[in-house]
């Protein structure tokens, strides 16, 4: 089997290698190599799947690990197309991660159009910064018109494509394979039981927010069904709105805890803030990031190439090369977003010496909550202030507040987001949905668990999924709704053991070796035994729960069920109002 894990480890390095010179440099000649390297892959993937075949009793195999590596090989993926298909899949695949990548925007610029504007930095800064309603809605349409439209018809050819690749792996449709990866037969009832716990306090949240917005920009702004336009939210899919917290903020003239200014004013660079981060996880006992992490990660965007933006965190699969590719700002949702990318490094980092087919997080949602879990304690006012990033701290009832309101804007808004993103991929594969109302049933979610309506009627010709990245980059979302569900559940099992008298939202986990220990032995494991075991290791119980979460915002209920007394909670929706009857 080690011979095994040799052939896998090379077979992997040369299929990042490809994709790391495409991500960091979008040429046609490095989108050609991309291809070739990705096919050959997929030829050898197989080839390795045809040899596996013959021990197709693993079952009967005594070892359990040696049994778990072989079914974990036994789904072969996409590469189970015959070539030809597989072929087409992955340029489907990576011509639509190019379009997302390449695409830019003009935009009205006092007085003329200001052309060739990019995702990041120009138009995120603008959805982040800006509180012009229609500067906002230009923004928000022009970037679905380059980014979203073009993928449509590329993206019905991927799901035809991909569900040939679920039924050759002895699935139905390509959900099924999709969830494969989390070993969990009732998963979707799992995430749909979740929902159903944190929905009550997120419409509570959703109705403060709206009040603040109405009052910001006036009644005649907002929709009279009770949601709110998607771009007046400060992001660009309305995912997180931690950017407007200068709108909802309880106690306004209250020291801000958005550190973004006191970052540039004390000259912060990317590198400063990917040390900060690596000095949490050192002074955690956790691993430093190693040579070539300092050496050959990309943390700023280069000026004289195309690249692909979005943050990612890379394993070479040699043991010694784990790289971040990032377009840093210097603000305080990237300071986050570094320890997010960061906290993927470290879970390389711990279980790097585990099994290829082990080199996995316990599911993919543990792989997303690391980073996010030690953001929690960095996030603190008193972590903050610990680190001269927030000056003249002094713990009191409005700051927590602030606090607390700053925290939701990240992660309460999100929950419903993180949802529907694949719940509406599972209806397309699935066939739930129909493959020419796409765009309609993006809107029946988006309306019906986020309450965000779109700013202009919308069509069957636009594809308003596809200007969210992880679409056209077939990258799975509901780890990301599973990660802030469990980065409560960990942060209070390590909050019980560094600070047990300490309430959960004022936690700070810095530097407490024995809480650090408890981390990097769940991670070690990666994924060499079922999650619910390591789950049980990391907080005493096998399942998931929404109550560490609930319990964190507990000072925030109170508050915002005294500030929405005259509100209604909720909205209602009628998706055909917002679609163009074409
Ligand atoms: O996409 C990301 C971060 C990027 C990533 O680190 O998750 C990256 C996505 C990716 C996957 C595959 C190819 C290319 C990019 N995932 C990884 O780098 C990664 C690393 C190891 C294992 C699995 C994924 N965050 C999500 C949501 C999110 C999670 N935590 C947050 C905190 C603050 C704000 C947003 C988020 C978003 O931006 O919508
Ligand atoms: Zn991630």
């Amino acid at each position: 089997m080690n011979k095994l894990n040799d052939v896998l480890e090379k077979l992997n390095t040369a299929q990042v290698n490809a994709s790391w010179i495409f991500n960091t440099n979008i040429t046609n000649y490095n989108e050609e190599q991309l291809l070739k390297e990705t096919s050959k892959y997929n030829k050898e993937q197989k080839a390795i799947w045809q040899e596996i075949q013959k021990f197709s009793n693993y079952k009967q195999y005594q070892d359990p690990a040696l049994r778990r590596q072989l079914e974990k090989l036994s789904v072969l993926g996409i590469a189970a197309l015959d070539s030809n298909e597989s072929q087409k899949f992955i340029n489907i695949s990576t011509e639509m991660e190019r379009i997302y990548s390449s695409a830019s925007v003009c935009l009205p610029r006092n007085g003329s159009l200001k052309c060739g504007l990019e995702l990041e930095p120009d138009l995120s800064n603008i959805m982040a910064t800006s509180r012009d309603y229609n500067l906002l809605r230009e923004t928000w349409l022009r970037w679905r018109d380059s980014a979203g439209r073009p993928i449509r018809n590329l993206y019905l050819e991927y799901i035809r494509l991909g569900n040939k690749a679920a039924i050759k792996n002895g699935f139905k449709t390509l959900d099924d394979l999709w969830l494969f990866p989390w070993e969990t037969p009732d998963f979707k009832q799992q995430i749909e039981q979740l929902w159903q716990e944190v929905m009550p306090y997120y419409q509570k949240f959703h109705a403060y927010v709206r009040m603040k917005l109405r009052k910001f920009y006036g009644a005649e702004r907002m929709p009279n069904d009770g949601t709110i336009p998607a771009h007046i939210l400060g992001n660009m899919w309305a995912q997180s709105w931690t950017n407007i917290f200068d709108v909802v903020a309880p106690y306004p003239g209250k020291k801000s805890l958005d550190v973004s200014e006191t970052m540039r004013a004390q000259n912060y660079t990317a590198l400063r803030m990917v040390q900060l981060s690596d000095k949490f996880f050192t002074d955690l006992g956790l691993i430093p990031m190693p040579g070539p992490f300092w050496r050959e990660s990309m943390i700023n965007k280069p000026t004289d190439r195309k690249v692909v933006c979005h943050a990612s965190a890379w394993d070479f699969y040699n043991r010694k090369d784990f790289r971040i590719k990032m377009c840093t700002n210097v603000n305080m949702e990237d300071l986050i977003t570094v320890h997010h990318e960061m906290g993927h490094i470290q879970y390389y980092l711990q279980y790097k010496n585990q099994p290829v087919t082990f080199r996995e997080g316990a599911n993919p949602g543990f792989h997303e909550a690391i980073g996010d879990l030690l953001a929690l304690s960095v996030s603190t006012p008193k972590h903050l202030s610990k680190i001269n990033l927030l000056s003249d701290y002094e713990e009191d009832h409005e700051l927590t507040l602030n606090h607390q309101m700053q925290m939701a804007l990240q992660k309460v808004s999100f929950l419903p987001f993180g949802y529907l993103m694949d719940a509406w991929r599972w209806d397309l594969f699935s066939g739930k949905a129909s493959k020419n109302e796409m765009n309609r049933h993006w809107w029946m979610y988006r309306l019906k668990l986020q309450g965000v309506s779109p700013p202009v009627k919308r069509n069957e010709t636009d594809f308003d999924a596809g200007a969210k990245f992880h679409v056209p980059a077939s990258v799975e979302y509901i780890r990301y709704f599973v990660s802030f569900i469990i980065q409560f559940q960990f942060h209070k099992s390590l909050c019980d053991i560094a600070q047990p008298n300490v309430p959960l939202h004022q936690c700070d986990i810095d530097g407490n070796q024995e809480a650090g220990q408890r981390l990097a032995k769940a991670l070690a494991l990666g994924s060499s035994q079922e999650w619910p075991k390591t789950m049980e290791m990391m907080t005493g119980s096998r399942n998931m729960s929404a109550k560490p979460l609930i319990e964190y915002f507990n000072p925030l209920w109170k508050y915002i069920d005294e500030q929405i007394k005259n509100e209604n909670v909720g909205w209602n929706f009628n998706v055909n109002q917002y679609m163009e009857n074409n």
